[in-house]
């Protein structure tokens, strides 16, 4: 089965790009048929000249980023973007969600449907659709907002999961919050789930494990890509064993999320270091495991500076103290161990029922996939895949932020102009209210 991936704006273009290329490095450097076939069914086709096409359907308001995308793919000389799967325009939305949403969007809509549908029709078999995309600029946000609806109409039965980069908290744009609370609110009822990286977190990654002196966004985008890799290349799941998985999406989403309330996802992966480091690093899986297992738990997202105070609370604590002690409740999670005996690794502390909350039943809580390949130079590694708690303080800081300046009303004017009216930002943050409410009584 295959995924059509869509890159909207900017930072949606950049980030497929890198996904793309380090999913096509690591089946072809694994050196394993089944699973580079499996992986290459699922991203790639192949065009009438032989040559390996990425399943990507590209869309920007202005060219120059989707250019340097696609002159980059062909300039690796392995892989390219189709010929005609790219829709750009003249001029970007000048980081403002309403001229994305109320203008390019619907502006666009049937060229951009268009190139989907026939992406789809590529595919022998539809897994799903992923969309990637930033909540804070104008295209990637309002525009990839707008898509998602056009493509939901288009594909009710269809899985669509979209990836989403929050910005830095520091801010490049004054009325990124804005954009990030109409994005987010608007996506929660249209996506099946949003995979979350922060862009805070992901630069720590870069300066603290990776120890890159300048970090460039591409750099960033690297770290993203690995993730985003380790969850959708091939993995052995319980009920495809011993092949794998065909339906990528559909497995992810179903062991994740169980009610339509809990969509964010977010992602931790150990171990993470420079080219240089690996060649030195030896790992075991019980040492990887109890890292990865207090990563969750204290809601670190990476193995640097975890807090190895916070604890499993014992059943029937007070819940006020789980929070006073910043435990990191969870609703389900997916482990994805990748490399040398994979399959035998001991994943029972991922079980404690006491990670999750007390109304779900505990075989639904916790899954494990595993790749007995080595994943992207790693010769052992593991993904965890969390519905839990940890974007809770990350999306209050956006909302709470974003608040702030609708409370002056500072800047909505730009946004009326395109007809998106204060009432509909009072139900945007309702909606969130609603969802930060619901995680933080889990
Ligand atoms: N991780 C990452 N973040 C990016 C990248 N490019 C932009 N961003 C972030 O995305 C947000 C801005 O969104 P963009 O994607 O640049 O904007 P756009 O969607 O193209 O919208 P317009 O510029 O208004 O047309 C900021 O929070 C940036 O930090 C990238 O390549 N990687």
């Amino acid at each position: 089965m295959s995924v059509v991936t869509v890159q909207l704006g900017q930072c949606g273009n950049q980030i497929g790009q890198e996904m793309f290329s380090t999913i096509h490095d690591d089946s072809v450097g694994a050196g394993q048929k089944m699973y580079k076939e499996c992986s290459e069914e699922r991203f790639f086709r192949v065009n009438a000249a032989g040559a390996l096409v990425a399943r990507a359907v590209l869309v920007d308001m202005e060219p120059k980023v989707i250019s340097r995308a696609i002159a980059k793919a062909s300039k690796s000389g392995h892989w390219t973007y189709g010929d005609k799967a790219h829709f750009c325009q003249k001029q970007g939305s000048g980081n403002n969600w309403a001229n994305g949403y109320c203008v390019h969007g619907p502006r666009h809509r049937d060229a951009v449907e268009d190139l989907v549908r026939r992406e789809a029709e590529r595919c022998d078999r539809l897994a799903g659709i992923f969309a990637i995309m930033s909540v804070a600029g104008g295209t990637g946000s309002g525009v990839g907002t707008y898509v998602t609806q056009c493509l939901r109409d288009m594909y009710p039965q269809s899985f669509i999961l979209n990836h989403l980069t929050w910005p830095y908290a520091t801010g490049e744009v004054i009325v990124q919050n804005y954009n990030s609370v109409l994005t987010l609110s608007r996506l929660y009822h249209l996506s099946d789930a949003l995979v979350v990286h922060e862009n805070d977190t992901v630069h720590k990654i870069c300066s603290q494990l990776m120890n890159i002196k300048n970090i460039s966004i591409s750099d960033i985008n690297r770290v993203i890509a690995h993730q985003l890799g380790s969850i959708l290349q091939p993995a052995v799941t319980t009920d495809s064993a011993p092949h794998y998985c065909r339906n990528a999406l559909g497995d992810l989403l179903s062991s994740l999320v169980c009610h339509p309330e809990y969509k964010l996802l977010s992602l931790c992966s150990i171990p993470q270091m420079s080219q240089t480091s690996l060649a030195y690093s030896a790992y075991t899986w019980p040492g990887l495991l109890k890292h990865l297992r207090q990563m969750l738990i204290a809601n670190a997202r990476m193995e640097e500076g975890i807090d190895w105070k916070v604890c499993v609370p014992l059943s029937g604590e007070e819940s006020t103290a789980n929070r006073q002690m910043c435990f990191n409740r969870s609703l389900s999670n997916l482990l994805i161990l990748r490399g040398k005996d994979a399959s035998s690794a001991d994943t029972g502390g991922f079980k404690d029922a006491s990670l999750y909350v007390p109304w779900l039943p505990p075989g639904g809580t916790f899954n494990t996939w595993n790749s007995p390949v080595p994943f992207n130079g790693y010769e052992k590694s593991a993904t965890l895949v969390s519905n839990s708690q940890s974007l809770l303080k990350p999306l209050d800081n956006i909302v709470r932020k974003a608040w702030n300046m609708f409370a002056s009303r500072a800047y909505i004017h730009q946004y009326t102009k395109f007809g998106i009216s204060e009432e509909n930002f009072l139900d945007s943050f309702a909606m969130l209210e609603q969802i930060i409410s619901s995680y933080t009584h889990l």
